[in-house]
């Protein structure tokens, strides 16, 4: 496998049809729920992300050990999954998913009634799972600042408890559109959820067999926001995405209206042209964590300010990307630095024509936030393998648009 490539564009012009890949986060509530429902599911258009791919693999094994990899969704939902379906089983993940935290999720399958030991540091994976023996307990208190994803893997199983489930959010409700889109797909599959204020109840249910067809994804779409802003000249067309998304990532259209994008939505996609920019933009990231490094990526090379909050859960994702990024905006001469607790600023400097090499941190966001750069000079982008977790088919989908790639030992 490369260790890094060199990628280039020798026009700067960007025409084509691009076939994004299909959401994991959708595919990988389809997969759960369907698992759940012990019915045969019609699930279209499957992600072939890393991720959906891995969560099929392992909801077919009857190994002991079972290896989510750098897969957040898979952890959680199969924690939850095997935990109330009482399967003897070994969890555990790569070096930085043992550094994931899992105990608010551990916690409350629990006191659901679930058997779960930790095997390395208590808070942390791995976990060991074993049998369930339900408490009859349906009240449950959740913190919801710190990942989404646990509130997501108690939802699905919530209709098979005996009792149902209300779950009260405390604290601030991070990445609130993954919940959404989680009783979104409940919902298509036939399980009715309130959500209240602080508390969603799911009362006892069956899920209902129906056909599903995977939504291309938005988060990966955001990459293409970024080399068409970056293009000298660019009429790109992304098919597969919806108008109306279960994907909070969607607000990437409004996002980069003000980066220099104009959105058409045009039958099977959006059609993406270029527009003036702003020289100053304000976000708030809580509702869309993984565009974050998007955002700071481009504007880095657009010399774009930018002030951000809501970024707190991107130190626990597949590396501490706050970190990461402000490592690597310094090789643009840009900074991001926390002005006041919990604010962040990215000033953009005047990026000089020196060689550009970005690490990747492990992290397939890394690697596709900064690629779009190569529209302004020859970049290195090492590790570009990391892809693979949710856009195995990014470099390719690249050349396809006349980038040069030279891959490098
Ligand atoms: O539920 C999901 O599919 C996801 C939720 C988000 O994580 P957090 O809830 O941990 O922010 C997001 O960052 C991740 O890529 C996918
Ligand atoms: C954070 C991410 O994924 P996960 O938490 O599912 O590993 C991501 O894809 O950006």
């Amino acid at each position: 496998m490369s260790q890094s490539l060199i990628l280039s564009h020798p026009t700067g012009h960007l025409h084509g049809s691009i076939k994004l890949p299909a959401s994991k986060s959708e595919a990988n509530r389809a997969l759960i729920i369907a698992a759940l429902s012990g019915k045969q599911a019609e699930l279209h258009n499957l992600s072939e992300a890393n991720d959906t791919q891995l969560l099929q693999r392992l909801l077919q094994s009857d190994a002991a050990t079972i290896d989510a990899e750098d897969a957040g969704t898979v952890m959680r939902f199969l924690t939850a999954y095997y935990a109330i379906t009482g399967q003897e089983k070994l969890l555990t993940g790569t070096e930085r998913m043992c550094q994931r935290p899992i105990k608010v999720l551990v916690d409350a399958l629990r006191e659901l009634g679930a058997s779960i030991s930790y095997k390395g540091q208590e808070g942390y994976p791995p976990l060991q799972i074993g049998a369930f023996k339900g408490s009859g307990k349906k009240h449950l208190k959740v913190r919801s600042d710190i990942s989404s994803q646990y509130i997501s893997a108690l939802l699905m199983i919530a209709p098979l408890l005996p009792e149902g489930l209300e779950l009260e959010l405390e604290g601030k409700i991070g990445s609130r559109p993954y919940i959404e889109m989680t009783l979104s797909l409940m919902q298509h599959f036939g399980v009715t959820a309130a959500f209240e204020g602080n508390t969603i109840t799911v009362k006892p249910q069956q899920y209902k067999s129906a056909a599903f067809t995977v939504e291309s994804d938005w988060s990966a779409a955001s990459y293409w926001y970024s080399l068409v802003a970056l293009a000298k000249e660019a009429d790109i067309t992304l098919l597969g995405l919806k108008e109306n998304s279960f994907q909070g990532d969607r607000a990437i259209v409004e996002i980069m209206s003000g980066l220099g994008v104009y959105t058409e939505f045009v039958d099977g996609g959006v059609r993406l042209q270029k527009k003036e920019h702003e020289h100053h933009i304000s976000q708030d990231f809580s509702d869309c964590p993984d565009l974050a490094q998007t955002v700071v990526a481009l504007s880095a090379a657009l010399g774009v300010q930018v002030d951000m909050t809501g970024l707190e859960s991107l130190r626990i994702k597949e590396t501490d990307r706050i970190q990461a990024l402000q490592i690597e905006v310094q090789s643009m001469r840009a900074s991001l630095q926390e002005v006041t607790p919990g604010v962040f600023r990215l000033e953009p400097g005047l990026m000089k024509h020196t060689d550009l090499s970005f690490r990747t941190y492990q992290d397939h966001r890394m690697a596709m936030a900064f690629a779009p750069v190569a529209l302004l000079q020859p970049v290195k982008i090492q590790e570009p393998s990391v892809v693979r977790k949710s856009y195995p088919r990014f470099w390719e989908d690249l050349e396809e648009v006349g980038f040069e790639i030279k891959y490098k030992d």
